[in-house]
């Protein structure tokens, strides 16, 4: 081989060339051929950019800083110390320091003699090294720095990848997942010599159109996905199908299955001829080629059962062993609703060799028969299988799919192709299972709730391919034969029906094992999501709870808000009640203190024994008659509303009559609310209490004891009672009980039941000694409060019935003995009603 004499590759000489030395080889032993191949070897440049002095007319790049020379100088010297010629002298000075990267042309080379010439080439050899080191780290670095990019072309070529697969999905479903191709094949030879014409045009500018003209007058149009020709070759035919088998490759169910009368054409278009192979062989191709297209993202492994259906039985083609006639394969469905024949043989397929091969074997295995029609009549469905398992080397995501080649027998006419024996009951055979898919696909059609697949295996088996989430191919088989009218026309009408059905997207479907993986994760889930709708529900009703709870607080507060507020209002006339109280007080006193003589002291007053019946001296009457019907019940303000017979106001005339006699130093009114009677009780004073009292306990709790209601003095009724009314009639009836003079002490406010409050002076009036007692208490005024209501008749009493009297008040003498004990006690509200009555 010889290097290029380029002018422009030989460099300028960059000095003086040396004399040339005597060349110790003989002039005709040049470089041997092995030699130049090696140095021209050596000076192959790999590209401009590693490369600069590839190209003799650019200046060599300067050597690495630190890098070691390619030639030492010991070398060199020693190389021409060593007796090498002149020319070598001349190559080295003119080569030696241009740098690694300079070339070395050949011309030069050749005009070193043969005892130089090894040490030339030990030069060049040395060199070559160095570059050759050079371009490695160049590549490393090159590669390093490239790296992040090549990822990032690599991903991108993935998402195209898969974007593309996407549209190329969402494409074959727009086009529908079910599509349906129409092939017809040329007259034979045979039609032709019987002067059969075609009955069919084809327009090759309209792909999908079909024209079935049996006679002049006839002319039907047939539209489907795709219509092929006799001109159209297997090549062709697969182009239009590719799509729906690359879907496979994305994880796909596929079913591709050929449909057609007998002799027309089926077996060819699937299986082909050996010279011309059909879909099964170039699908399969066209699997592994996409296999190692995808091969470093994807891994595929393949598998290829092949088996059919003969006269209603399932024969696996693969199985030739003897065993095979006894063996009978059923069909089952699997966990993700696919149907599977158990126990078929399941071939591992690594080359589209070994492919062919069991294509070669199901065959050859296969069910065929002469017929009239056709010389290799097919008597069985056949049909292949290839399970497609995929596994993404990125994202580890696994998924199995599987993809049906069906070569369904042909239909015929049991009579036309004259078939008897065996060959009659095959036909019969073929004849009902294709009518079973027929059913099928009316019922797919006319969406039907119940589809009859299991009427014949061969519907059961392809049961997920026809109505399921796969995608569909039908080839329906016509022959363009006049003779053949009928059953093309039959054919067509089929195959409409079948293009008419509507199917639902297709499925892409995972690996069983992922699948069982997801549903546990699903069923993880449900439960999940139950227990959550448990605590949710549990949860709802404890803020229902929560929220009447706080409605019920809301409502308490709202009631001790208003009992506050009547507390607050109850105080409040409390207070007020008092101030008058304490008014009347002082005005009572002022009122004592003008009227009546001061009281000796007790040391010069006589006792009361000795004092008799001493009427106590006038005190002037506090009517408050304008106040009567406001303050009505309170205690100790007379009111006089008896009226008399003659119309005038008794009372007024009572009034005026009626003294008042202050048996304490103080009246004190107590008005209360109607409902929530309250009296005042004498309470003894501390020594009395430990008298009464004699557990401690209760004395230190005297505050929370009730008096009996005998220990307040009661001496009158309200007169306005029906009964103190009547009462009043006894006594006033007569004109000289009208003269008496009343003085009546009553509560308005703490009224006494009427047959207890009437007595009369003679019978009622206080004894000294007792008025001394009341009087004597004085000195608790501030503290006790009596309820009085009494009545002073004055001259002639009329006569009281004992009844009235007996026994009440503060002449009963069990209850004079609990006054003397309370006289001096502290006063103390009751407010029991109750209490009060069953005291009076
Ligand atoms: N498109 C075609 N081009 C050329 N020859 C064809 C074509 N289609 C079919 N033939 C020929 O027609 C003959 C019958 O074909 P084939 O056996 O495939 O029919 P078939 O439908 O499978 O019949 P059967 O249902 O009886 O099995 C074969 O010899 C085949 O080579």
């Amino acid at each position: 081989m010889e290097a290029d004499p380029a002018p422009s590759s030989t460099p300028p000489p960059s000095s003086p060339a040396p004399a040339a030395s005597p060349s110790r080889h003989p002039p005709g032993e040049e470089g041997g051929g092995a030699e130049r191949v090696e140095v021209e070897e050596y000076v192959d440049p790999p590209s401009p950019d590693c490369c600069g002095g590839a190209d003799p007319d650019h200046a060599p790049p300067p050597s690495p800083k630190g890098e070691e020379p390619v030639v030492s100088a010991e070398e060199e010297q020693a190389a021409v110390a060593g007796g090498e010629g002149e020319a070598l002298r001349s190559f080295l000075e003119e080569f030696g320091d241009q740098g690694d990267d300079s070339l070395v042309p050949s011309p030069k080379l050749k005009q070193i003699n043969t005892p130089d010439r090894l040490a030339a080439l030990r030069f060049l050899g040395g060199k070559y090294n160095s570059l050759l080191e050079r371009y490695k780290q160049q590549v490393a670095k090159c590669a390093e720095e490239c790296a992040p990019r090549y990822d990032g072309l690599k991903k991108k070529y993935a998402d195209e990848c898969a974007e593309r697969r996407r549209l190329y999905n969402e494409l074959i479903e727009l086009r529908g997942n079910i599509r349906v191709f129409c092939r017809c094949r040329p007259l034979s030879t045979a039609e032709i010599s019987n002067g059969c014409s075609s009955i069919v045009q084809i327009d090759p500018s309209h792909e999908t159109e079909l024209q079935f003209v049996p006679s002049d007058k006839d002319r039907k149009a047939f539209k489907f996905d795709h219509v092929f020709g006799p001109s159209d070759n297997q090549e062709t035919v697969f182009a239009e199908s590719l799509p729906v088998v690359r879907s496979v490759m994305d994880g796909f169910n596929v079913c591709i299955f050929a449909y057609g009368q007998t002799g027309t054409g089926k077996t060819f278009t699937m299986e082909g001829i050996p010279e011309d192979r059909g879909v099964n062989y170039r699908a399969l191709e066209e699997l592994f080629r996409l296999s190692e297209e995808r091969s470093s993202s994807v891994a595929y492994t393949f598998a290829v059962s092949i088996l059919e259906v003969y006269n209603e039985k399932i024969r696996d083609l693969l199985d030739e062993s003897s065993e095979q006639t006894g063996r009978k394969l059923d069909i089952k469905q699997t966990a993700d609703g696919t149907q599977e024949v158990a126990g078929l043989i399941e071939a591992p397929i690594y080359t589209i060799d070994g492919v062919w091969e069991k294509l070669k074997v199901g065959a050859k295995n296969r069910s065929v028969g002469a017929t009239s029609a056709n010389e290799l009549s097919s008597r069985s469905h056949s049909l292949v299988k290839v399970t497609v398992r995929s596994e993404h080397l990125v994202t580890g995501q696994k998924w199995r799919s599987h993809i049906w080649l069906v070569d369904l027998a042909g239909s015929e006419r049991v009579n036309k192709t004259e078939v008897e024996g065996d060959r009659l009951k095959e036909s019969q055979f073929i004849n009902k299972s294709l009518s079973a898919l027929g059913d099928v696909i009316s019922a797919l059609a006319s969406k039907n709730a119940h589809i009859p697949y299991r009427n014949s295996k061969l519907t059961h088996l392809l049961q997920s391919s026809l109505g399921g989430d796969c995608k569909t191919l039908m080839f329906v088989q016509i022959s363009p034969s006049s003779a053949d009218s009928g059953e093309t026309l039959c054919s067509l009408n089929f195959a409409s029906r079948v293009r008419a059905i509507d199917h639902g997207p297709a499925r892409k479907q995972a690996d069983p094992a992922e699948t069982f993986k997801l549903k546990q994760m699903t069923e993880k889930i449900r439960h999940e999501e139950k227990e959550n709708a448990k605590l949710l529900e549990s949860l709802q009703l404890t803020q229902l709870k929560y929220a009447s709870r706080e409605n019920v607080i809301k409502t308490l507060q709202e009631k001790i808000r208003e009992a506050e507020q009547t507390s607050k209002t109850y105080q409040q006339r409390v207070r007020e009640l008092e101030n008058e109280l304490a008014n009347e007080k002082k005005a009572a006193r002022d009122t004592a203190r003008s009227t009546k003589p001061p009281l000796a002291p007790m040391r010069q007053r006589p006792p009361l024994g000795r004092i008799g019946n001493h009427i106590p001296p006038k005190a002037p009457l506090r009517l408050r008659l304008s106040k009567a019907p406001t303050i009505q019940n309170k205690e100790n303000i007379p009111v006089m509303l008896n009226k008399g017979s003659s119309g005038a106001d008794t009372s007024k005339a009572v009034a005026g009559k009626a003294r008042r006699v202050s048996l304490t130093p103080v009246i004190r009114h107590i008005p209360l609310q109607p409902k929530r009677r309250s009296s005042l009780a004498v309470l003894p004073t501390q020594r009395e209490q430990l008298s009464i009292f004699p557990d401690k306990r209760s004395v230190s709790r005297l505050s929370h004891i009730q008096m009996p209601r005998r220990s307040i003095a009661t001496f009158n009724s309200i007169p306005a009672t029906p009964l103190a009314a009547a009462a009043h009639k006894q006594v006033d009836g007569t004109p000289e009980a009208r003269q008496l003079r009343r003085i009546e002490f009553s509560s308005s406010k703490f009224r006494s039941p009427p047959a207890l409050a009437r007595f009369n002076s003679r019978n009622n009036a206080l004894s000294p000694q007792q008025k001394l007692r009341l009087a004597s208490g004085s000195g608790n005024a501030s503290k006790i409060c009596f309820s009085v209501q009494k009545r002073v008749i004055l001259g002639s009493p009329a006569p009281v019935k004992s009844s009235l009297l007996s026994g009440t008040g503060i002449f009963n003498p069990a209850l004079r003995e609990k006054m003397m004990a309370a006289k001096i006690g502290n006063a103390q509200r009751v407010f029991n009603t109750n209490r009060r009555k069953s005291v009076l």
